[in-house]
């Protein structure tokens, strides 16, 4: 029998609200597999802030390096937007604790919710690779520096050659593996980062002469998948670059609730963060009616990528598809239903596709 422990980090906002959404799938779904899952919890962001006086106390550290995955909801809010040292930052210390540099980021249209695209026509199917542990999130020296009659604030995009050779490598095994095209996404005509983005990227296409790319600008790019949206297959970029077009990725399929995201160290079966690609909404925070399909999304590739039950990935991935397809669905979707209707509607569902998988 499988034994998987699990830590839980539900956050701030929604956080707990689309994090209790996917435990429930879970529930159901180590029902159905037979395995024995246990769960800790711990604290991240805002509330570890309240508890410890730190977004990423030591504590949760402790509580990581037992897991064998961890699934997070959310973390920030108004709340903390002024304290010393922000929720956002425990996130970031967490990724970088864990050395989890890449974050695939998958969107598509979903069966059912066509008429929630802007480009109802266009084919809307693709992964973004981001870089996730470098960059202007993470680069020294930053900060505030008091001049007379003024204040200079620096922030350090800071990258070495080896952390993009294994983001873009990994996003071309995953366009030759899929026989997808590849779209590097840089800003070289300004950055020197870029710049040496865009060799890495060269210098490791003759390593995979099946596999076309393309080099496009990130402003060029952002205004390009709005209108062309089926020109991406595979993007890679760097980490804020990735941040800001996955949320885009959000808006033409309809909403930022529908995205799940996996944190990764490049290598299948081991210990990741799986995390939905939204933040903690704190206009809706509290009413019950989040979308949980991205949380729901990230627990299937917690299964399928930490402890390599693909059987089980597909089967959280199709429930939700079919729920999606016939609904109820949640306010982003322009439904009614609660975060509660539709975690139950996605539970009934994988009974049906479990029953017909056996009868089968
Ligand atoms: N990974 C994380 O923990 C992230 C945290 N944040 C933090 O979250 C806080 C709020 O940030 P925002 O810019 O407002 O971004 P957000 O992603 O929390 O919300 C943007 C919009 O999308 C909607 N939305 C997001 N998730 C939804 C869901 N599951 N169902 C239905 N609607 C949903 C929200 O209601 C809001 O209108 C900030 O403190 C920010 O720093 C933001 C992004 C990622
Ligand atoms: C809140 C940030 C630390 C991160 C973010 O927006 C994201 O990972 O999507
Ligand atoms: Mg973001």
């Amino acid at each position: 029998m499988a034994n998987h422990q699990l830590l839980v980090l539900a956050g701030d906002g929604i956080g707990p609200e689309v994090t209790g959404a996917a435990l429930q799938v879970l529930d159901r779904v180590a029902e159905i597999g037979g395995w024995v899952v246990e769960i800790e919890r711990a604290d991240i962001g805002g509330t570890a802030i309240d508890t410890y006086g730190d977004p990423f106390p030591e504590k949760t550290q402790r509580a990581i390096d037992k897991a064998s995955a961890v699934l997070l909801g959310a973390v920030g809010g108004p709340k903390w937007d002024q304290a010393p040292k922000r929720p956002e930052a425990g996130l970031l210390a967490m990724r970088q604790y864990m050395g989890l540099w890449a974050n695939l980021r998958p969107y598509h249209v979903f069966k059912g919710l066509e008429h929630l695209s802007p480009l109802r026509k266009a084919q809307v199917d693709g992964i973004i690779f981001r870089e996730l542990t470098g960059g202007l999130y993470f680069g020294e020296p930053r900060g505030r520096r008091f001049l007379p009659g003024d204040l200079e604030v620096i922030d350090t995009l800071q990258y070495r050659r080896s952390e993009m050779w294994r983001i873009i490598k990994l996003a071309f095994e995953y366009a030759r593996d899929h026989h997808l095209t590849l779209t590097s996404v840089d800003k070289a005509n300004v950055l020197e980062s870029s710049r040496v983005w865009r060799e890495v990227t060269d210098e490791l296409s003759k390593q995979f002469p099946d596999v076309p790319v393309v080099h496009r600008y990130v402003d060029a790019s952002a205004m390009d998948l709005v209108l062309n949206p089926d020109r991406y297959q595979v993007i890679v970029t760097e980490n804020l670059f990735g941040d800001i077009l996955s949320d885009l990725a959000g808006g033409l399929v309809g909403s930022l609730g529908l995205l799940g995201s996996s944190s990764v160290a490049g290598t299948p079966g081991t210990r990741g963060l799986f995390e939905p690609v939204h933040g903690s909404a704190p206009d809706i925070a509290g009413k019950g009616i989040a979308n949980p399909t991205g949380a729901m999304l990230s627990l299937a590739y917690l299964v399928g990528w930490s402890w390599s039950e693909s059987e089980a990935q597909q089967l959280i991935e199709s429930a939700v598809a079919e729920s999606l397809a016939e609904g109820p669905h949640t306010p982003d979707l322009g439904g009614n239903a609660s975060t509660e209707e539709f975690t139950q509607a996605v539970i009934q569902r994988l009974e049906h596709i479990w029953q017909r998988r056996k009868i089968s």
